[in-house]
């Protein structure tokens, strides 16, 4: 079985307070992007972890795929499997690739051997290999909570059919180390009020709190935010806790020759 782990970008980013698992509470909108790592499981006759593209800074027992398999494998009797990871989607980025991988890994052995878990529970198998699991489960923009895991449906009208535009900066960001660096804040307005008011007024309300020290830190991310904004984003932000920008586009966006990695999609 192939199946295709989605990219995420994060639409405002508060971090409201310090919890005693030593996580922090979040508040923040999530949206997957069409931007793909690619993932095979085959049954084998011993297990087998191998990846291609760029190359994942882990040991292969700490990938998330082989951690999902042996989380459903300590409930579940399942055949071993030969997991193949291409990785397109950039690394420590904010991107939640590896995130996406674990909760891929879970829906495609749920569906290879008719495990008929449902989404509640595969969202909870997947709050255990990360914070940011639980939302790919399924695909639609979610509202999120808590340490991300609590979800909400939410529609953003405001994106229908904008154009995306995302730049890589080959910066590699550890979570960890990002979320140290902050003094959570209370919020007066959500993520969920403020997305869902005008897009014309989302520079102004919209703030992701890793943005002000990881820019501190790399100018060079920050420069590529003002560029968004120079080629007429009407809205342009860092997705997580970084290093990837991306800009909000009426139009769709020419590429800029900048000898950086860019994508350019439809919403
Ligand atoms: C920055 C975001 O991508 C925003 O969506 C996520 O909050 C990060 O989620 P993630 O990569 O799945 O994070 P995890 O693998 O659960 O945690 C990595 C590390 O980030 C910190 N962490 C993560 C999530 C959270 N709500 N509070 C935290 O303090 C913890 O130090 C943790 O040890
Ligand atoms: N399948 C995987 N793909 C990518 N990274 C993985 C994977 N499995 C484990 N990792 C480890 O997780 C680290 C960060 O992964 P990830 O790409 O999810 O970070 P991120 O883009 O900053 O995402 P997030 O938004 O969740 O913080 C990698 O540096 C790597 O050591």
């Amino acid at each position: 079985m192939i199946v295709f782990p989605p990219a995420k970008i994060n639409l405002g980013l508060r971090i409201t307070g310090k919890r005693p698992d030593g996580y922090h509470e979040i508040d923040t909108v999530m949206l997957q992007i069409p931007l793909f790592d690619i993932l095979e499981i085959v049954p084998t006759t011993s297990f087998l972890f191998t990846s291609g593209g760029n190359s994942v800074d882990c040991p292969p027992e700490m990938n998330l795929c082989v951690k999902a398999y042996y989380l459903l494998k300590s409930d579940f009797d399942l055949p071993p499997v030969h997991i193949h990871l291409h990785k397109i989607i950039p690394m420590g980025a904010g991107l939640g690739g590896g995130s996406s991988d674990a909760a891929y890994t879970l829906l495609a052995l749920n569906e290879l051997f008719q495990l008929q878990l449902n989404r509640k529970t595969l969202e909870n198998y997947a709050a255990q290999l990360g914070s940011d699991c639980p939302f790919f489960i399924s695909s639609s923009p979610k509202y999120c909570t808590g340490r991300g895991e609590i979800m909400k449906d939410i529609e953003i009208p405001s994106l229908s059919e904008k154009w995306l535009k995302l730049y890589d900066p080959k910066i590699h960001i550890s979570t960890s180390n990002a979320y140290s660096g902050i003094r959570p804040q209370a919020i007066n307005k959500t993520t969920e009020e403020q997305v869902l008011e005008p897009l014309s007024d989302w520079s102004d309300s919209l703030i992701n709190d890793f943005e002000t020290t990881v820019f501190q830190e790399n100018k060079a991310i920050s420069q590529l935010k003002n560029q968004l904004y120079k080629d007429g984003a009407l809205y342009a932000a860092m997705s997580g806790s970084g290093s990837a920008v991306y800009g909000v586009f009426e139009h769709i966006p020419k590429k800029n020759q900048l000898s950086i990695q860019e994508w350019v999609f439809q919403l």
